[in-house]
């Protein structure tokens, strides 16, 4: 290598995800010399600004607004502009924050370890090598899509990346996985106008949650004219064009016009050749971590999906605090302080839950009440009736012996922002009481706590 084409850094992040470019720029701040590197210039900022999170719920957003006259494909088109508008504007902006500062160089290409402290990175002008004392690996999660006859190779099957730049509007779109992703696509699709169809391997969609939260989220889907066929195994992909699926020992056939695979996400460290580095992975593929987010070798951190983690962007913003706390604080923090992790699944209106669920209470045997109502019913929440969004249910498990709020779901208007509310109750020990006689501006959905709460359907005393 020339001195060209060799670079040292006091930090190497490989991967532009949250986690990593928020370590990158903190560190960058303080006179460290950083070098992050990234695959695609498309991906600055990682997925989540690029093709995951603010994309989807920038489509969301669009795809209510559509009413039953707007032309379908017209306004389709017009919303995947405006978002890639938005999301272009999102990645320079990342690149610009980091790119920009003295510190910090950003490389575009794929990296691989050459050794524990060397990083060769394939970039459009040839390979440059950087050196680093210490090593971040945030390299994210890669969909998987299932061997299934036919589905690599249809020229149909899609994924979210796939899905986010199309502007076409597929007539029909059959998803295959009903989970976050696969639940929230058909959201969207159904309401710009496709019929979509969820094929889901498990006896029932949403199957983590309470029996009487996912029927109402699963009435609202269906009434929204997305087909839920739960306990369907595809069998392949016929002629392109075909999903053949077995469910209750039947075979079925359905034709599509677009193929979602959105049946999970697996760590991506193909590339990496972590063997030349001496981290382990673990029988996932994820890159084996200890609480602290440090790998096999000392000197190398991995943050966000990539370390098997829960898959969402503020867990790897979280574990960019724990290795920021290795490396410049006190050493303390870890992944087992995490405390009532909140997640929202943005179908609409939102589902967002934290906690435990009432069976999972149950089944770690605690004396529980349940408090329980229908948005519709919630004499204290004007609000879903004045922004004409009734749909949904609350609901609060709470210990009876200790008065703790143990778990929540939140199927509701302004759930994703209602449900840090209560994990914040949760985290600082406040019991339900309080939360139920608190002050809550008017007209609020807040303000729904202060009827939910208190409305016990059943009890264990
Ligand atoms: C459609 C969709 C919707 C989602 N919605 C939400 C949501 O609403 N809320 C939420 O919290 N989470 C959501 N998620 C999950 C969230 O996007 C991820 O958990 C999060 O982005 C992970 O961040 P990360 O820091 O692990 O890495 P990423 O943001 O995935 O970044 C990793 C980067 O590393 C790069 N890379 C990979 N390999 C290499 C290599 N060898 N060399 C160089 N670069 C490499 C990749 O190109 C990528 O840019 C969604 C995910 C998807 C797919
Ligand atoms: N709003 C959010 O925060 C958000 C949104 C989208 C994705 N994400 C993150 O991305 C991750 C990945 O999402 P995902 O939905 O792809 O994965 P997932 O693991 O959440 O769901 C995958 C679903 O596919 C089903 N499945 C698997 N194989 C199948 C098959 N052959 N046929 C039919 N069904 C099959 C599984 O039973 C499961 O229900 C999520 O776990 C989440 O952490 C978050």
């Amino acid at each position: 290598m020339t001195s060209q084409n060799l670079l040292r850094a006091d930090v190497v992040v490989i991967g532009f995800g949250k986690g990593g470019k928020i370590a990158a720029g903190t560190l960058g701040r303080l006179g460290r010399r950083v070098v992050l590197i990234e695959r695609s210039d498309q991906m600055y900022g990682g997925t989540c600004p690029n093709v995951g999170c603010v994309p989807t719920k920038a489509l969301v957003h669009r795809s209510g607004r559509r009413r039953s006259n707007d032309p379908p494909q017209e306004w389709f088109e017009r919303a995947v502009g405006e978002v890639q508008a938005i999301t272009s504007s999102f990645r320079a902006g990342n690149f610009e924050a980091l790119d920009g500062a003295e510190t910090i160089t950003v490389i575009t290409g794929e990296a691989s370890f050459a050794d524990p402290h060397t990083v060769v990175v394939e970039t459009g002008a040839g390979p440059v090598e950087v050196r680093g004392e210490t090593i971040l690996i945030n390299t994210g999660s890669e969909p998987v899509i299932p061997d299934l006859p036919g589905l690599r190779d249809s020229p149909l099957t899609m994924t979210n990346v796939d899905l986010i730049h199309t502007t076409h509007l597929p007539d029909r779109l059959v998803v295959i996985g009903g989970g976050y992703l696969g639940i929230e696509f058909a959201s969207i699709y159904r309401r710009f106008g496709s019929q979509v169809t969820v094929l889901e391997a498990s006896p029932r969609i949403l199957g983590r949650e309470d029996d009487d939260i996912a029927a109402v989220a699963e009435q609202i889907l269906t009434d929204e004219g997305v087909r839920i066929v739960p306990g369907a195994r595809v069998l392949e992909i016929r002629d392109d064009d075909t999903v053949v699926y077995e469910k209750d020992g039947r075979e079925h056939t359905l034709t599509a016009d677009a193929i979602l695979s959105a049946t999970g996400r697996q760590p991506a460290t193909a590339a990496l050749k972590l063997d030349n580095a001496g981290v382990r992975t673990t029988a996932s593929g994820a890159v084996e971590v200890d609480e602290y987010l440090r790998t096999a070798q000392p000197h190398i951190f991995a943050l966000g999906d990539v370390n098997g983690g829960p898959q969402f962007t503020y867990i790897s913003l979280d574990d960019s605090r724990i290795v920021l706390d290795q490396l410049i604080g006190e050493g303390r923090r870890t992944t087992t302080d995490r405390v009532a992790v909140p997640q929202t699944l943005f179908m609409s209106p939102p589902l967002a839950t934290v906690g435990l669920t009432e069976k999972a209470a149950r089944a770690a045997r605690y004396r529980i009440k349940v408090g329980y109502q229908p948005v519709a019913d919630i004499v204290a929440m004007p609000r879903a009736y004045i922004v004409e969004e009734t749909r949904g249910a609350m609901k609060f498990v709470i210990d009876l012996d200790t008065d703790q709020i143990l778990g929540a779901a939140l199927l509701s208007v302004d759930a994703q922002e209602l449900v840090n509310v209560v994990a914040l109750v949760m985290r600082q020990g406040v019991t339900a009481s309080a939360l139920q006689s608190s002050i809550f501006t008017h007209p609020s959905s807040t303000e729904a706590f202060n009827d939910v709460i208190g409305a016990v359907v059943r009890s264990d005393v």
